[in-house]
C-alpha cells in the first residue's frame, strides 16, 4: 500500500505515515501520551518518548536503512535464532529484522493509547531461504508505558527449535555512569570472548566499563537501569523470557561495526528479552510462544 492507502486504512488523528531514511515506510503515533515511530522493514521500533521525556531508545547515527540489512538501534525483532546463525552464511540474529512486515492493525480507540500489530510470513521473506512455514505477529502498545509482543507460530509439521530476543537498545546519558540492577546472583555466560563461556554469577549491579556480552540464565526478573545523568530509572519486565541480554560493544567493536559510530557506545546499553542458551524454545507443530517487554519509566 502507498502512503495515501495506508492513511485512508490505518490512519487516525493520532496516526500517520511517512516514507522515512532508506524510504522505508514508516508508522509515527502522537497520542499525548507518547511519540513513536515504527519502520515497516523488520517492525522495528525506532522511537519511544513518553510526553516531556528524553528519547527512552537509542538509535545509531550509522544505521544502515537498506533492504536485507537489520537497523541498528530501536528494537531488532532477533528471529528464528538469537545470534549467529549455524550456518556461516546465514545473517546473524534471523530474517525477521531484515524482513518487509506487513501492517495487519491499528487502534486507537483509548485515549492516550495505540495499538499497533504487525504480521510476518514466508511470502514476505526475501533475505534468505525460509527455513519451515510459520507465523509471527507483533504487537506494540504505545502510552506513557510502551509494551511490545512477539508471537511466534510453527505451522510446519515437524518440531522447530527457536531462539529469539527484543534485542532493546536503551538512550543513557554516559554508559560508564549507569547502573544495571536486577540480576545479582544470577548465573551468565560471557560471549565476550567469542564462544560461549561461563562467566560467573553477578555480584550486586551491574556497571559498563569494558565490552559488556552477557546472557543471563535462568531469570525472568525485571532490570531496571538506573541512569543518574538524565535523572531517571527504566524498569524493564519481560514475560515469555527466562534469559536476558546485557550488550554494550565498548571501544574496539564499536569502532569494528560499520553501522555503529566509534564513540556511540558512551550513550547506548542493551537490555534484551530473549530466549537462547538453555531457554531455547522447542516448538511442536502448530504451537505458538509468546515473548513480550515492557518499559516504564520511573
Ligand atoms: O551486530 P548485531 O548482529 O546486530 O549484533 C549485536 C549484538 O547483539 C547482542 O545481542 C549479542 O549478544 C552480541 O554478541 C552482538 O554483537
Amino acid at each position: 500500500m502507498n502512503l495515501e492507502e495506508l492513511q485512508k486504512t490505518f490512519g487516525a488523528d493520532t496516526v500517520t505515515f511517512r516514507k522515512g531514511p532508506g524510504e522505508f515506510t514508516t508508522v509515527i503515533i502522537d497520542n499525548g501520551a507518547a511519540e513513536a515511530e515504527i519502520c515497516l522493514h523488520g517492525a522495528h521500533l525506532m522511537k519511544f518518548v513518553p510526553a516531556g521525556a528524553v528519547p527512552v531508545l537509542w538509535m545509531s547515527k550509522s544505521s544502515w536503512f537498506e533492504p536485507n540489512r537489520p537497523i541498528r538501534g530501536g528494537v531488532p525483532i532477533c528471529w528464528p535464532y538469537f545470534g549467529a546463525a549455524a550456518d556461516p552464511a546465514l545473517p546473524a540474529h534471523g530474517f525477521a529484522r531484515l524482513s518487509e512486515w506487513n501492517l495487519a492493525e491499528i487502534d486507537s480507540s483509548e485515549k492516550g493509547m495505540t495499538r499497533v500489530a504487525l504480521t510476518l510470513s514466508p511470502a514476505d521473506v526475501t533475505a534468505v531461504p525460509v527455513p519451515f512455514p510459520f507465523e509471527l505477529r507483533m504487537e506494540f502498545v504505545i502510552g506513557k508505558v510502551l509494551q511490545m509482543t512477539l508471537t511466534m507460530k510453527n505451522c510446519s509439521d515437524s518440531e522447530q527449535i527457536i531462539t529469539d530476543a527484543l534485542h532493546t537498545y536503551f538512550n543513557v546519558k554516559s554508559a560508564g555512569a549507569i547502573t544495571i540492577s536486577g540480576l545479582d546472583g544470577v548465573s551468565y555466560e560471557d560471549r565476550v570472548v567469542g564462544a560461549k563461556v561461563f562467566g560467573g554469577v553477578q555480584d550486586g549491579d551491574i556497571r559498563i566499563d569494558r565490552e559488556v556480552d552477557r546472557v543471563y540464565l535462568d531469570t525472568a526478573d525485571a532490570v531496571e537501569i538506573h541512569d543518574p545523568g538524565y535523572d531517571r530509572t527504566i524498569l524493564v519486565e519481560k514475560f515469555g523470557s527466562e534469559s536476558t541480554v546485557v550488550w554494550n560493544p565498548w571501544i574496539r567493536k564499536s569502532q569494528a561495526m560499520p553501522d555503529f559510530g566509534d564513540d556511540e557506545y558512551h550513550t547506548m546499553v542493551c537490555i534484551e528479552a530473549v530466549n537462547a542458551a538453555k531457554d531455547r524454545r522447542i516448538l511442536a507443530p502448530g504451537a505458538t510462544h509468546v515473548i513480550s517487554q515492557k518499559i516504564t519509566l520511573k
